[in-house]
């Protein structure tokens, strides 16, 4: 990007590009979340961003760094003194929270003066990071529609749909930003996680005081702490310092089994029974195959604590006893266990999932194809369409021309290309322009945006 200034052809006066997550033919992540880019805009890209030091310090940089004088030092001289160091670029995009089916441009990129038709490009790197928090704001939507269908098969209701999926990721992400922008992208469809980076992201960036709440938890070192033989105190302890609320614990530090049915179900039983129904214990196993051990475990806890059946025929276990399964779960391993529990007769009401880096860190920018392309440009005052369409790879052709997003008359969302959009059509929004701001989405609307079909209203404020 430092020397594509000088590869343009001669008298070029806007470069136009787009952001897509280009469509493949597999059905899984058929639409996608869109989500971050007002953090990205208010972090980096608002204001007066380029300064004499900035400069001086790239200028020093480059030189070193290619072993010539490539950096364009009176280009960027231009924009401090012309815009006082605001960028002269527009951003056009696509509401956040909005679900968009892939293929689709979810935000463009021009230049707004003739002189920095190389800025446009020169953002590219930055603004393709988005396809972080938009994968995981998908991925993230996409456990809620498997959550969603169970929850209403084996309840009859969307209750407690939002607290069903806990971002256990912070501890799996690479760095205390990608926390930040995954843990609040998941926040986006749920309001339960541990990932306290995307809370105060959610504060600060999306106006949301509290975004996501959780509950007192164990971890294996309260429980190991108490020595091999003394489980059972340690459970008693947390019985005890939590005595009413919700309390998680870890039962899987020996032996999952012989926990549930003799410590919880055993020399305990009568202090679980005694909590109101308000102050849940939540049981946590942490090893073995995900589906066979949350099945084992709601057996040997119906044996223990009886069941009764709700208004759809399935099975609970008393209201102040859950389950919650947060090793090995992804997209295909929670679909496992919901469907071997309603097989079994058994309500999602009693379970709960957490979910650690295939929630915020298995995952790449080709998980949902995000590609930055240039479409248009203008040169002796002359727009011209430009793409790609590699003989190699046709999947990676890119679109045409100036573009806009529509719902069509037939209720489809779909792009419009080669410019001929119409405005009031148009679903892209101005986000950004000479350094400015025009767009402020609070989290409580993208959350909206960002509903399943079978939701009316997100139930966590
Ligand atoms: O068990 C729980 O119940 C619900 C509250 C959170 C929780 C566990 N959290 C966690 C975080 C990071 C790694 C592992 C677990």
């Amino acid at each position: 990007m430092i020397t594509h200034y000088k590869q343009y052809p001669p008298n070029v006066t806007k470069v136009y590009s787009y952001f897509e997550c280009r469509r493949r033919n597999e059905a899984q992540f058929s639409e996608v979340v869109f989500f971050g880019l007002q953090y990205l805009l208010k972090k980096y890209l608002a204001g007066p961003v380029v300064t004499e030091e900035k400069i001086q310090e790239a200028k020093v940089f480059y030189q070193l760094h290619f072993r010539q004088a490539v950096f364009d030092e009176e280009g960027w001289r231009k924009i401090l003194e012309k815009y006082d160091g605001r960028l002269p670029i527009r951003i056009k995009a696509v509401p956040e929270g909005k679900v968009i089916p892939r293929g689709n441009v979810l935000f463009t990129v021009e230049n707004t003066d003739p002189d920095f038709f190389w800025l446009t490009n020169y953002i590219e790197t930055m603004l393709v990071q988005m396809w972080y928090p938009i994968t995981v704001a998908t991925i993230s939507r996409e456990f809620k529609k498997i959550l969603a269908k169970h929850l209403k098969a084996t309840s009859g209701s969307l209750e407690g749909l939002d607290f069903k999926l806990h971002d256990f990721g912070y501890r799996g992400v690479s760095s205390q930003e990608s926390a930040a922008l995954g843990g609040a992208a998941h926040l986006v469809n749920f309001c339960s996680t541990d990932t306290v980076a995307g809370v105060l992201m959610a504060q600060r960036y999306y106006g949301c005081p509290m975004a996501g709440f959780s509950i007192p938890a164990a971890e294996h070192s309260t429980i190991i702490s108490w020595g091999r033989h003394r489980e059972k105190e340690a459970f008693e302890s947390l019985l005890d310092q939590f005595p009413t609320g919700c309390v998680s614990v870890v039962s899987d530090s020996y032996d999952i089994f012989n926990a549930c049915k003799h410590i919880w179900g055993g020399k305990l039983r009568e202090r679980v029974l005694e909590r109101g129904d308000d102050s849940t214990l939540v049981i946590r196993p942490d090893s073995g195959d995900p589906a066979e051990t949350v099945i084992e475990v709601i057996r040997i806890l119906e044996e223990c604590f009886g069941s009764s059946v709700n208004s759809v025929g399935y099975k609970l276990l008393p209201s102040n006893l859950r389950i919650i399964q947060g090793d090995g779960i992804d997209l295909s391993s929670v679909k496992e266990i919901l469907e071997k529990l309603r097989d079994e007769g058994w309500s999602m009401e009693n379970v709960l999932f957490g979910c650690g880096s295939s929630l915020l860190q298995k995952i790449n920018r080709d998980t949902l194809n995000c590609a930055f392309k240039c479409s248009y440009v203008e040169s002796n005052g002359k727009g011209m369409d430009v793409y790609k369409q590699p003989i190699t790879d046709p999947s990676k052709r890119s679109k045409r021309g100036r573009l806009s997003l529509r719902r069509n008359s037939d209720g489809f969302i779909e792009t419009v290309e080669h410019g001929v959009g119409k405005p009031e059509e148009d679903m892209l929004v101005t986000v950004f322009e000479n350094g400015s701001i025009l767009q402020d989405y609070l989290l409580e609307e993208i959350r909206k945006n960002a509903l399943l079909w079978e939701e009316e209203d997100p139930n966590c404020y």
